[in-house]
């Protein structure tokens, strides 16, 4: 898969290993930054990340931020983006089976780059499941953002 993968000051240091894990795996990487701890605000790099997912040049994407939530926060604020943070594993995985969730979102703050490998091992390898109830259960969320 073609994965996008971005963070703000807080989360580059973390992004340079998720960087080298993902394309251990066999994944093409688009990286959109930050690439130094100069300060930059998350939904900036949020909004770079999430076009190359809903413009279909990405599969799916990483974004590493403090804590995650910032990064999931935003990342949702675009139409067709599902994005979650993810500290566990269970939800690493279900969150994509259950959900289509195509950006996971971690806290360099909070996870150390062992648990960030697993986490996206996970993530990457889950698959949106063809379960009629989680279909329609993303349908549903669709048409909440036609509704606005
Ligand atoms: O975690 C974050 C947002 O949820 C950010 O990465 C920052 O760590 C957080 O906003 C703190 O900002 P600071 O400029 O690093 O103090």
């Amino acid at each position: 898969m073609k994965i996008v993968i971005g963070s703000d000051h807080a989360g580059y240091r973390l992004k340079a290993s998720v960087v080298a894990f993902v394309e251990s795996l066999g994944h093409e990487v688009i990286d959109v930054g930050s690439h130094d701890d100069v300060p930059v605000d998350f939904p900036d790099i949020a909004k770079a990340l999430t076009s190359k997912v809903t413009s279909c040049e990405a599969s799916r994407g990483l974004m590493v931020c403090g804590t995650g939530v910032g990064a999931a926060i935003a990342a949702n604020k675009v139409r067709g983006i599902r994005a979650a943070v993810c500290h566990d594993i269970h939800s690493a995985h279900q969150c994509v089976e259950h959900d289509d969730v195509n950006v996971m979102c971690i806290g360099a703050q909070i996870v150390g780059s062992w648990l960030a490998n697993d986490l996206i091992k996970a993530y990457l390898d889950a698959e949106f499941s063809t379960d009629e109830a989680f279909r329609r259960r993303v349908e549903k969320l669709h048409a909440m953002e036609n509704d606005g």
